[in-house]
């Protein structure tokens, strides 16, 4: 008869696994497909990503086949999550529950006889380097700036078979978890928006026309809210008030923030398709269609202002060096607006007093369907050339010294 510790008697296998449920929305699909991309290009990890909708998925890498149970793009490996699992989970050195998802229990099994096998090895016996160790386990959170994260980063919990379960939090302090950012990005950000025709030439591919050099362009990828509909009346009406007469672009995707200004434009919902044009006073508005990330962050790059949300576009729009509005992912009972002001808090440290506070009131206006949303937006256009130079210091200061996938290489060989 075989037993535990022989069927676990191997080389310890290297590789990865990431797990993501889709709540809703593209966040949690987001910031696991940016991560495993980046832990294979740059770290040579073998990674399975295993998701249990590529449906929502192939909205963010189009060339997805949501018909097929496993594939590989940038070398990743890509697997359907079904329940029961149907695909073989084999333990490698990391064992990732992304934001708290349940994990199958046949993976739990798994990982708990593998423990076992390795608690009745003793360290001296010549077995002791042939039986794998259990994979880290680590559940991935949700990225804040909040203070308690540095305490919190980086423990276990002792689940009940003994093994231990690390807290992994993203974050902006030197204790944290750190954040997500490739080692060339901000190299290709700078090459990028160093010459004004790889914007107009991602317009134009995006099949977004009649966009002038000079035009104000803002990319607008929020959720419902009241303050994009005044907003938009007001970019409208914008040449006859503003100091900057430039004419406005808003670059809008099919999905929420569009059911806010769907009043504006005078159609219904169904019959709009991605790259028509609205033309309404200065605004036009330009309905987006869906890239992949590596052309969202173009995007980014591209436009003068970028009005984000949820986690990985609210962290891209940092990256992208751009002044922007985040509307934060909303939670029971307001808690989310807490997450707002320990953000706001900390990119506000190095504003001058008086834009921090505008650049505040226009975030929490935004966030809280206020419609005062146009008077504070008028101050912040006024102090527009401090608030691009504050966007433009912010990433280097934001990222430190280490982006979050090396901290969890480290993590990982310490833990
Ligand atoms: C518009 C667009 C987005 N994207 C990507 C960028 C991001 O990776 C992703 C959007 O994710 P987010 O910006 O995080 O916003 P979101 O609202 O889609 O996701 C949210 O989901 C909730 C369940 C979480 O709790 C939130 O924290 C948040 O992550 O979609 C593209 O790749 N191409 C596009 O054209």
């Amino acid at each position: 008869m075989t037993s535990l510790s022989d069927s676990f008697t191997q080389n310890q296998a290297t590789h990865w696994d990431i797990f993501c449920a889709v709540v809703d929305n593209y966040g949690d699909i987001g910031v696991t497909w940016r991560l495993a991309k980046q832990l294979a290009a740059e770290y040579q990890i073998d990674i399975n990503l295993w998701v249990d909708d590529l449906q929502s998925f192939s909205h963010i890498l189009p060339e997805l086949d949501c018909e097929l149970s496993k594939q590989r793009f940038f070398g990743v490996n890509i697997l359907q999550w079904n329940s029961p699992l149907d695909i073989p989970y084999i333990p490698g050195s990391l064992l990732i529950e992304a934001f708290a998802c349940e994990l199958p229990s046949s993976v739990i099994d798994i990982i708990e006889s593998q423990h076992k096998a390795h608690q009745t090895i003793e360290p001296n016996s010549s077995l002791a380097n042939n039986v794998s160790k259990p994979p880290v386990w680590i559940n991935l959170e949700y990225l804040s700036a909040e203070d308690w994260v540095d305490g919190c980063h980086g423990l276990p919990s002792m689940q009940a078979s003994g093994i231990k379960k690390y807290f992994y939090f993203p974050g902006f302090s030197h204790h944290s978890g750190g954040l997500i950012c490739e080692e060339n990005l901000f190299n290709q950000r700078d090459s990028w928006q160093s010459d004004d025709k790889n914007k107009l030439a991602l317009f134009k591919r995006l099949g977004l026309t009649g966009i002038d050099v000079n035009d104000y362009v803002i990319s607008v990828f929020s959720y419902e809210t009241d303050a994009l509909t005044a907003l938009c009346q007001y970019w409208i009406n914008a040449a006859q008030s503003e100091v900057n007469t430039q004419k406005i672009h808003a670059l809008i995707p099919m999905g929420k923030s569009l059911h806010s200004i769907i009043s504006l434009l005078g159609v219904s919902f169904d019959t709009i398709k991605a790259t028509q044009r609205f033309s309404m006073g200065n605004l036009t508005i330009h309905i987006l269609p869906m890239t992949d990330q590596t052309e969202f962050d173009r995007l980014l790059w591209s436009c003068d202002f970028n009005i984000v949300r949820g986690e990985d576009s609210f962290l891209r729009a940092q990256w992208a060096a751009k002044p922007f509005i985040w509307h934060i992912y909303p939670q029971e009972d307001d808690y989310h607006l807490v997450k707002l002001q320990a953000f706001v808090n900390i990119y506000s440290l190095k504003l001058e007093n008086d834009i921090a506070n505008i650049w505040s009131k226009t975030n929490f206006a935004f966030n809280q369907q206020d419609t005062n949303v146009v008077e504070h937006w008028q101050q912040l256009i006024s102090a527009q050339l401090p608030l691009q130079q504050h966007a433009k210091d912010w990433p280097v200061d934001a990222k430190k010294d280490a982006d979050l996938a090396s901290r969890l290489v480290e993590f990982v060989k310490t833990s």
